[in-house]
């Protein structure tokens, strides 16, 4: 169900990472308020994958970050298997962080270019000290393995020795070596040549499949999370704009936003039925956001009501939810070929 932007999406026993009216606000270099994440809400299943997308400076980065508690949100709530990581401190909050893990975009730099790699990928494993010397070794070599790098000569070379894609296959085996049961992925291809980019999207699905992980992964490009993301989640400006399963939601998009990210899809899918123009204008300021609609600014449908009041997202077609005044229903709820075919 849906209801104001402090309503759950869905309900489910199965969820395995709930957000709850996350709010990010930062203090600009002249002490002015940026509004960058504004009470986004949603939630991810065991097993499933999120796409969380929109254009740059919308609060992707941001929602991760909060979620991590890297920093905390300045209001709203994270639950991972039940248990609400904002409310932990400490230890406590360090091994609940385990369950979390996060795929960075750059992955040179947020690797230690000091540190070997085997010791980058056991420093989770060392600070619970939970396991042996030898133990932390074993299950070392085991993930450099299992992310494709030479278990025999990776783990006692530096960051600086490996390309991108290398990196990021260490990124990766750093945060699975925790087994984690959520891993966020922020833009974790789009610093990668594209030739390299594949790879590391088919490691992931990999390792998804393997350790039955929960996903949220983010990108400003609509294509990349296309094939991946089971729900997607869009967002304009700070705000969630559209949720839908992710076949839905590129057949037939409710949001007027999301049918021009569709749009700006290099080749779009002839069938999809979009005629409209794409994304036009610049994203306006999170400073000072427009009133009522903050896409009311670009939106070819724009009517009276859009800069007075700000549209609830609802569920504007069955389990379609949208915050929009005028969502694009004709599509959505137009039958399928088939079904006119055989009326
Ligand atoms: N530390 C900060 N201080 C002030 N403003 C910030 C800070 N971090 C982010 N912002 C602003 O908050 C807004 C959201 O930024 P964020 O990085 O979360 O967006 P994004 O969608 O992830 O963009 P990108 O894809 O470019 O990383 C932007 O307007 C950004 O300039």
């Amino acid at each position: 169900m849906a209801g104001s932007g402090t309503a759950h999406l869905r309900d489910s026993d199965d969820v395995v990472l709930d957000v709850r009216n996350l709010t990010v606000e930062y203090v600009g270099r002249r002490g002015e308020r940026v509004f960058a994440v504004s009470d986004v809400s949603f939630d991810a299943r065991r097993g499933e994958t999120v796409g969380l997308v929109g254009e740059s400076g919308c609060g992707k980065s941001s929602v991760a970050k909060a979620i991590m508690q890297l920093p905390p949100p300045t209001s709203g709530s994270v639950l991972v298997d039940g248990v609400e990581v904002t409310a932990l401190k400490g230890a406590a909050l360090r091994q609940r962080r385990d369950k979390l893990q996060m795929i960075f975009q750059d992955p040179i730099s947020s690797l230690n270019p000091l540190r070997k790699v085997k010791d980058i990928i056991a420093e989770g494993l060392r600070i619970h000290g939970e396991l042996s010397k030898r133990e932390i070794e074993t299950r070392v070599r085991t993930i450099i393995e299992r992310v494709g790098l030479d278990p025999d000569t990776a783990p006692d070379r530096r960051p600086h020795e490996f390309s991108g894609g290398q990196c990021q296959r260490i990124s990766i085996a750093r945060a699975m070596v925790l087994d984690p049961q959520v891993v966020i992925c922020d833009e974790p291809v789009s610093a990668l040549d594209v030739s390299v980019q594949a790879q590391i999207m088919n490691l992931l699905e990999e390792m998804k499949a393997r350790y039955e992980l929960t996903m949220v992964f983010i990108a400003h490009d609509l294509a990349v999370i296309k094939n991946l993301s089971d729900r997607v989640v869009v967002m304009y400006l700070g705000k969630i704009c559209e949720v839908a399963d992710s076949d839905a939601l590129f057949a037939a998009p409710l949001h007027p936003y999301t049918r021009a990210l569709i749009q700006s899809i290099p080749e779009p899918d002839p069938e999809a039925g979009i005629q409209e123009a794409a994304l036009s204008g610049d994203l306006p300021s999170p400073l000072n956001p427009p009133s009522g609609c903050r896409f009311r600014t670009r939106c070819p449908r724009v009517q009276d009501i859009c800069s007075r009041e700000e549209p609830e997202i609802r569920e504007a077609a069955p389990g379609r939810f949208a915050a929009c005044h005028f969502p694009l229903l004709e599509a959505a709820t137009a039958p399928e070929q088939g079904e006119l075919a055989s009326a």
